[in-house]
């Protein structure tokens, strides 16, 4: 069953519009100069035949001739200038339609995009707003100019004949009926081209995400093979498109002869019995040609304009999402000390709400304390830094920040609070400049170096011919993974947040990296609360205190050596997890 919005869909897409009214208004007047001369034409040619030729005149043919090619002159203008108005319109439509879509997509919650491809988003984004940009742009004119051309032409016939014009009317109801009937299934077609388009984006844009992985399995063909099945079945349903398109022009071609070939034979009858002059039967069989040109043309732009609806569909969808959470407003907490404390919260994956992650976990972080958190791969250890960072809400419970409970402060602001140094940092393509520099953008470019020394980067960074202004490629490739790690202890630096998340990486670096590292978090946990998933013995060694995460709550708690002493989980990890270190 086709949705609820497919009668919203074409109102919402001219209300898009509605900003631009003045140059489609402009692109309107000319449109409708361009139209109305090209239906003076045919008047031209009546008088031509009927009166000029009949009558041997010169001076008439040649003032006919002079006033057409004014006539035409003017119609060029009128056509360049409407062409202007309304492409660029169709232009800024679908400027600002991705701006508002791109900044409703990153204010939408952190599940939100666990469930969705980047590709398909991107593909939103990108293909589907072009095709509203060309249902603003061309198909609103051009339905208008066939519009007017169809009016008009109807006018005119009628002045000629009226019965002539009665009979080359009786095709077009079924023409119309058969129009509706296409274009609903034109607009199914193409919601669903679209989607298999998107899907199939999806899959590139992974591999090419992927690429590492990809070559060092040699799985390139393999990939090759998925994108195609993907592509198949996109070009499958184009196909059908493609059909549906080709028998439905087929169709009002023919309507359009059989209406022209109606008016010549019945034309020449009223005419044999000299009731029609040759220039009027001219003249109506170019009117004729005329409407039944731009009622095909309006029929192509029906289906256009439903192409464009399956598209617009699928964007006004994702418009219309209501973030699941907030990105800014509620209470700030000002001075900040920084307690943080867990009450039986309970916590799944949106994506996966029948495997809960934590069950009733409780704990809680004085200000200024340095707490590690250790237990089994997949015991919830990155979660616990995700839920205090507020990606995700828990289903049960609370997180209490000096108190007050994370729903009711102002998530903007509580991010700012928090640093987090990620397992394997995120950079964004840029300089190094810039990626130290988003964590206050703002700073200065004194602060920014000042940040890359504290966080040992200041040494790396002078060695490359481009210093600060080294690219760091697409998500930071052109770096190593302990380069990365200190550009992103370099930028929490300079937010200089009041609690800090630090997820260790795992993957041990050089001696001499490793302790570069260790020395800028150092200085970077100074007077700050931290949670530290820690995966290091060096790292349990210098905490406050050590939490033990196991079947999604706090099983052990303490200081490295009095849970040594203890018979338990934190005893094994260690002399499993540890032992090479
Ligand atoms: N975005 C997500 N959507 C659904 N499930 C997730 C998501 N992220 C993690 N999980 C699941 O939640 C559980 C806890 O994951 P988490 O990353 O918190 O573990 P961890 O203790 O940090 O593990 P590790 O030490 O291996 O990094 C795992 O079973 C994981 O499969």
């Amino acid at each position: 069953m086709p949705p609820a919005a497919s009668s919203v869909t074409p109102r919402r897409i001219l209300s898009l519009a509605r900003p631009e009214a003045r140059r489609l208004s402009a692109g309107v007047f000319f449109l409708f100069i361009g139209s109305g001369l090209s239906l003076l034409f045919p008047q031209a040619i009546r008088l031509i035949i009927d009166e000029a030729l009949g009558a041997r005149d010169q001076a008439l043919i040649d003032r006919a001739t002079l006033w057409m090619t004014v006539i035409f002159a003017v119609t060029a203008v009128a056509n360049a200038l409407r062409y202007y108005f309304f492409t660029s319109a169709g232009e800024n439509v679908v400027q600002a339609l991705r701006e508002r879509l791109f900044s409703h997509l990153v204010s939408q919650e952190v599940a939100f995009f666990d469930n969705s491809k980047t590709g398909e988003l991107v593909t939103r984004l990108g293909a589907d707003t072009a095709v509203l940009q060309q249902s603003v742009s061309g198909n609103i004119a051009m339905a208008l100019r066939s519009g007017a051309q169809v009016l008009g032409g109807v006018a005119l016939l009628f002045y000629t004949s009226p019965t002539l014009t009665l009979l080359m009317l009786t095709v077009v109801p079924p023409v119309v009926v058969v129009a509706m009937v296409y274009g609903r299934r034109m607009r199914l077609t193409s919601r669903r081209v679209n989607d298999e388009h998107a899907a199939s984006n999806a899959v590139a844009e992974e591999i090419f995400v992927g690429i590492r992985t990809v070559r060092s399995f040699a799985a390139e063909r393999h990939e090759g093979g998925r994108y195609s099945v993907a592509l198949a079945k996109a070009l499958a349903l184009a196909r059908r498109r493609t059909q549906l398109s080709a028998f439905f022009i087929g169709g009002s071609t023919f309507g359009g002869f059989i209406a022209g070939s109606l008016v010549l034979w019945y034309g020449s009858r009223l005419m044999l019995r000299g009731d029609l002059s040759i220039g009027s039967l001219t003249s109506f069989l170019v009117y004729t040609t005329l409407v039944s040109m731009s009622v095909s043309g309006l029929t192509d732009l029906w289906a256009d304009f439903m192409r464009a609806s399956g598209s617009a569909e699928r964007v006004f969808d994702l418009l219309d999402r209501k973030p699941g959470m907030p990105i800014s407003g509620g209470e700030r907490i000002d001075p900040l000390q920084g307690h943080v404390e867990f009450q039986s919260v309970r916590f799944a994956y949106p994506t996966r709400l029948d495997a809960p992650v934590l069950k009733d976990l409780n704990l809680a972080i004085q200000p200024g304390e340095v707490v590690a958190i250790v237990g089994p791969s997949g015991a919830g250890k990155s979660t616990i830094a995700g839920l205090l960072a507020r990606m995700y809400d828990p289903q049960g419970g609370s997180l209490l920040l000096d108190g007050r409970d994370l729903r009711t402060v102002d998530p903007e602001w509580l991010r700012q609070q928090i640093g987090v140094v990620a397992q394997e940092p995120m950079l964004f393509s840029g300089s190094i400049f810039d990626n130290i520099r988003y964590g206050r953008l703002d700073a200065t470019e004194a602060e920014v170096e000042a940040a890359a020394r504290a966080a040992n980067a200041h040494d790396f960074v002078c060695r490359f011919p481009d210093g600060y202004r080294t690219s760091v490629g697409e998500r930071g490739v052109q770096l190593s993974g302990g380069q990365k790690q200190r550009v992103a202890i370099a930028r929490a630096i300079l937010k200089d947040p009041r609690l800090l998340v630090l997820d260790e990486a795992t993957s041990a670096l050089d001696a001499e990296s490793e302790h570069l590292v260790k020395d800028a978090l150092e200085r970077l946990m100074r007077g700050r609360t931290t949670l530290i998933i820690a995966h290091r013995l060096s790292t349990v060694l210098g905490a406050d205190r050590v939490l033990v995460l196991e079947g999604g709550q706090v099983v052990q708690s303490g200081s490295h050596a009095s849970l040594m002493e203890q018979e338990g989980l934190y005893r094994r990890l260690v002399e499993r997890q540890f032992a090479a270190a």
